[in-house]
C-alpha cells in the first residue's frame, strides 16, 4: 500500500518513474465539452424564482451529476485569498509539509490522495485534508505566521456550509420532498480538501486523481485557472463512453452530486465518475468542500411518492 514515505519532490523529477506510470489513462477517449456535453450553468442569485432553479437543478442532477453554479455569493476576494493560501501551503518544503502529515488512522493533514490505497500506482498529487479546526496543523506548517491561513480556511468553510445547505435543500425539494422534512440539512458536516497537481514532464503517463465518485451528498469544487477535471459521460446518441473536460468558468463553482444524494433520491440523481489529469507546464490546484449530513444524523426513513428513500444511514467521510 502506498505510504507517506513515497512522497518525493515532484519539481525535481525529469521523468515519470515506474511507481507513478499509469497505463489506463486512455481507457476512454477524452473530449472537450461541446454541444450536448456542455455542463449546465445554474444561477442561484434569483431567489424569487426558486421553482425554476429547482427544475434546472433536478435536470442537472438527473442527466449530468455535475454542474456549475453562479450567483453563489462567494466573493472573488475570498476565492483569490484561498488560492493564495493553498499555493503557499504546497510551496513549503516537503519536510515542512510532512510535519502536518495525515496519520494512518486520521482524516486531517497532508498526504497522498485519500483514495490511494485502492490503486497500485501513485498519483501525481499531494493533498491537505481539513476536518474540524485547522489550527493545530496550521501552527505546524507556518509556526510564525498561521493567522491568515486559518482565517481564510475558516471563512471559506463557513461560506461553503451555507451554500451547500442551500443547494441540498433545493435539490432534494425539487423531488417533491416537503420543507419540514429537510430539517436535517441544517446540520451538515464538511471535509475540506485542498488538492495540488504539480506540472508533470509526461502528462500522458501520470494520473492526477484517479476515477472516483464522491461519497458525499454533494461536493463544491473551485479549480484554479487550469483545466484538469474530467467527468465520464456514458455512451449515448452523442458519442461513445468518453472523458469530458470540465474547464474553469470565471465566477462559477462546480457541484458534484455525491453517492449519498444518489441513494437519497432513489437513484434519480447520479453521482458521476470523475478524475483529474495533469498538465505539462502548469501546477494546478483545486479546493473541494465535501459535504454530508452530520455524523449524528440518522435519516429517519422518509418516503417520497410511497418509496423508501433512506433508512437509518449515517455518513462518515
Ligand atoms: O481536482 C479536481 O478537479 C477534482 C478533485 C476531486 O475530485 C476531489 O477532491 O474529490
Ligand atoms: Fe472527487
Amino acid at each position: 500500500m502506498p505510504s507517506l514515505s513515497d512522497h518525493f519532490e515532484f519539481e525535481t523529477v525529469r521523468e515519470v518513474p515506474e511507481s507513478h506510470a499509469w497505463t489506463s489513462l486512455d481507457d476512454h477517449p477524452s473530449y472537450e465539452a461541446t454541444g450536448h456535453d456542455k455542463l449546465p450553468i445554474i444561477s442561484l442569485s434569483n431567489s424569487s424564482d426558486n421553482d425554476n432553479t429547482k427544475l434546472l437543478l433536478r435536470h442537472a442532477c438527473q442527466h449530468f451529476g455535475v454542474f456549475y453554479v453562479t450567483g453563489h455569493g462567494i466573493s472573488t476576494n475570498l476565492l483569490s485569498e484561498l488560492e493564495l493560501q493553498t499555493r503557499r501551503l504546497f510551496s513549503l518544503p516537503t519536510d515542512q509539509k510532512l510535519k502536518a502529515a495525515r496519520p494512518p488512522d486520521g482524516l486531517s493533514g497532508y498526504g497522498l490522495a485519500r483514495i490511494s490505497s485502492f490503486f497500485s500506482k501513485l498519483m501525481w498529487y499531494e493533498g491537505f485534508t481539513i476536518s474540524g479546526s485547522v489550527l493545530h496543523h496550521a501552527r505546524q506548517l507556518f509556526p510564525d505566521d498561521y493567522f491568515r491561513f486559518c482565517e481564510t480556511i475558516e471563512e471559506y468553510k463557513k461560506e461553503m456550509q451555507k451554500l451547500a445547505e442551500k443547494i441540498i435543500r433545493l435539490m432534494i425539494s425539487s423531488l417533491g420532498v416537503k420543507e419540514e422534512e429537510l430539517n436535517w440539512s441544517k446540520d451538515l458536516s464538511g471535509v475540506f480538501q485542498l488538492n495540488s497537481y504539480p506540472a508533470c514532464p509526461d502528462p500522458d503517463k501520470a494520473m492526477g486523481l484517479a476515477a472516483h465518485t464522491d461519497s458525499s451528498l454533494l461536493t463544491i469544487l473551485h479549480q484554479s485557472g487550469t483545466s484538469g477535471l474530467q467527468v465520464l459521460r456514458r455512451e449515448d446518441g452523442h458519442g461513445p463512453t468518453r472523458w469530458v473536460t470540465v474547464p474553469p468558468v470565471a465566477g462559477a463553482l462546480i457541484v458534484h452530486v455525491g453517492d449519498l444524494s444518489h441513494i437519497l433520491s432513489n437513484a434519480r440523481f447520479h453521482s458521476v465518475l470523475h478524475r483529474a489529469i495533469v498538465n505539462r507546464y502548469r501546477h494546478r490546484y483545486s479546493m473541494a468542500y465535501i459535504c454530508g449530513p452530520s455524523p449524528e444524523v440518522k435519516f429517519l426513513s422518509y418516503v417520497l411518492k410511497s418509496q423508501l428513500l433512506l433508512s437509518n444511514a449515517t455518513w462518515i467521510s
